[in-house]
């Protein structure tokens, strides 16, 4: 939350917050007078007997309300003037997002659509708390002076429970921003988990698994809901604050009402405090809770959906309102893996698979794993993917943590190939197209023509023709498998023994393929050619796994020499 606000308040900080502050001024002029004004009204005036001086008081009351007037024309000026500049160092910011995404190769997915009413949900929620706040505190300030002037003793019973409401309001904005934070991500999450259900009711109805489908998305729903009733037990809590803030000043003041009368207040003085609270503070209070609870947190749970969206942001230093933003950021590392101290174990009393494991995935690197059946290949994969949730231990890829990311972010991080290919009834490029929906034709023929599987498609019937899955073999469908991962717009391959029933050209020419795509490789080899073709290799047994170059561990292996000498053997 600190770094939304920064940078809004960052903004404000041009010549323009100057101007607004001199207008704010008048506008309040009405307000700071009002309970002075009517005190003298009923004092001098009315209750004296003297009605013209009563009405000439009114009247001034009446002429202080359309200097507000002007001060309010003048305030909404100057408003424009901060609000547009802070839009525009938004709008360079997630252009310059979406470029850096574009360059490394990430999809981009309506991302810039989703942006840019993010922008503007965020434009107007600071304009609006600009005039909020500003309002509030010009308002207090107003009020605080005029109630001096009217009498401390009437001060000192209104204005400690207004701060007390207004303090315990301000402690629950970071609870507050953490539950709508939470609403929001399930919301989404459900709108994903429904949009993938929605996406696969063929194949779950062609499965029978409409019962598991269902209960995707009623996790999500129940999360979600859970969220909103959260957030709902805020609301009344800043109800009360409101109470505590605005109504208990009213009713103190009252209740001591003799004790004033006794200490030298007159009934106009008790009756300019009330001016003060039910025309000054309780209207101010009363928009102050509601805006910020509002407009307040959706700027910050926006703004920060379009800071994580980018890069670093800019700031006043480095980013001059002038000058225009240089692209020169780095491009990001988006098909790094990296991993630390990783361990797994599928039973609380069953062996570790994985135990304390480092690994470093440089971007465009290809590295083979390999390892005796059974010593882990196939489950530190998972784990590397975010399939498999970790003991202990963290992953990230391209700098962002995978555990807990939804199966839509995780499926444009990575793409995993296992050594059953999954292929589905529906048409070639249904199949094809499965992980890149838009993936354009062109690109469709050379991912079919690299990993070597043109010839199967013009043989099936050509892109348009229907599958049956069952009348292929294990090696087509690792064909198919294979061009649909290519076709996928995720940085990071690996490759599970997915090559495992094509012979060994055909695999050398898959896996060629691949390390020329861009982005980094991971294959789980099979074959000692396989493993060769891998710059890094990595000998997995348990805590003694290392990694190095074939010769390395060649030299200083015995189990990646036996494994040797069995695949030569
Ligand atoms: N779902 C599971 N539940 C419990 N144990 C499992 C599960 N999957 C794998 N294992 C066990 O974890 C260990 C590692 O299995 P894994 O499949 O990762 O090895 P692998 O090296 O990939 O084997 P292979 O080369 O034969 O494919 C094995 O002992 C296996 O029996």
């Amino acid at each position: 939350m600190k770094r939304e606000l920064g940078v809004g308040l960052r903004a404000l900080w041009r010549r323009p917050l100057a101007g607004l502050l001199v207008w704010s001024v008048p506008e309040v002029l009405p307000t700071a007078v009002s309970g002075y004004v009517v005190a003298q009204a009923i004092d001098s005036g009315f209750l004296a007997g003297d009605l013209w001086r009563g009405l000439a008081w009114l009247g001034a009351l009446f002429a202080a309300s359309l200097l507000g007037g002007l001060g309010s024309r003048g305030v909404f000026r100057y408003l424009g003037a901060l609000v547009e500049p802070f839009r525009d160092t938004l709008a360079r910011h997630i252009v310059a997002g979406a470029l850096t995404n574009a360059t490394a190769g990430r999809r981009e997915d309506g991302a810039v659509a989703r942006l840019t009413r993010q922008l503007e949900i965020v434009r107007d929620t600071y304009a609006g708390l600009i005039l909020l706040t500003r309002g509030f505190a010009v308002t207090v300030v107003g009020v605080a002076a005029g109630l001096l002037s009217l009498s401390p003793l009437v001060a000192a019973v209104i204005v400690p429970p207004f701060l007390l409401g207004l303090g315990l309001f301000a402690a629950t904005i970071g609870i507050a921003a953490g539950r709508y934070r939470t609403a929001v991500a399930a919301d989404e999450r459900l709108a994903s988990e429904a949009g993938t259900v929605l996406g696969g009711a063929r194949d779950i109805v062609a499965t029978g698994t409409e019962d598991h489908a269902a209960g995707m998305v009623a996790d999500r729903a129940t999360a979600q809901a859970k969220a909103e009733l959260a957030l709902a037990r805020l609301a009344v809590l800043r109800t009360g604050c409101f109470v505590v803030g605005a109504w208990l000043p009213l009713a103190l003041l009252l209740f001591a009402g003799p004790w004033l009368v006794a200490g030298g207040a007159s009934a106009g003085t008790i009756m300019g405090g009330l001016t003060y609270i039910l025309f000054g503070l309780q209207p101010a209070l009363n928009q102050f809770i509601t805006g910020t609870g509002d407009s307040g947190l959706r700027f910050i749970v926006t703004l920060r959906r379009i800071l994580d969206a980018g890069g670093e942001f800019p700031t006043a230093t480095t980013l001059p309102e002038s000058e225009e933003p240089r692209p020169d950021r780095p491009v990001a590392d988006t098909s790094r893996l990296r991993a630390r101290d990783l361990s797994f174990r599928y039973g609380p009393r069953s062996e570790r698979v994985v135990d304390g494991l480092d690994l470093d995935i440089q971007p465009g690197e290809h590295l083979a794993i390999v390892g005796q059946s059974g010593i882990g290949k196939s489950t530190l994969a998972c784990l590397l993917c975010g399939l498999l949730p970790p003991d202990t231990g963290e992953v990230t890829i391209g700098g962002q943590p995978v555990a807990g990311l939804p199966p839509r972010e995780l499926a444009e991080l990575r793409v995993l190939i296992p050594q059953q290919a999954y292929v589905f009834s529906g048409t070639v490029a249904d199949n094809l197209t499965y992980l890149n929906p838009y993936a354009p034709g062109d690109l469709i023929d050379e991912a079919l023509d690299v990993v070597g599987a043109a010839k199967l498609v013009s043989e099936l019937g050509g892109p348009t023709a229907e599958v049956s899955p069952a009348q292929l073999t294990d090696g087509q469908r690792q064909l198919i498998a294979l061009a649909r991962a290519y076709l996928s717009p995720a940085p990071l391959v690996f490759l599970d023994e997915a090559t495992c029933h094509l012979d060994p050209a055909a695999e050398e020419r898959a896996e060629l393929a691949f390390a020329a795509r861009g982005g980094s490789l991971v294959v789980i080899a099979h074959r000692i050619s396989s493993a060769l073709r891998a710059k890094r290799i990595m000998v997995m047994d348990g805590p003694r796994s290392s990694i190095g170059t074939h010769t390395e561990l060649l030299s200083r292996s015995p189990l990646y020499r036996d494994l040797v000498g069995y695949w030569n053997g």
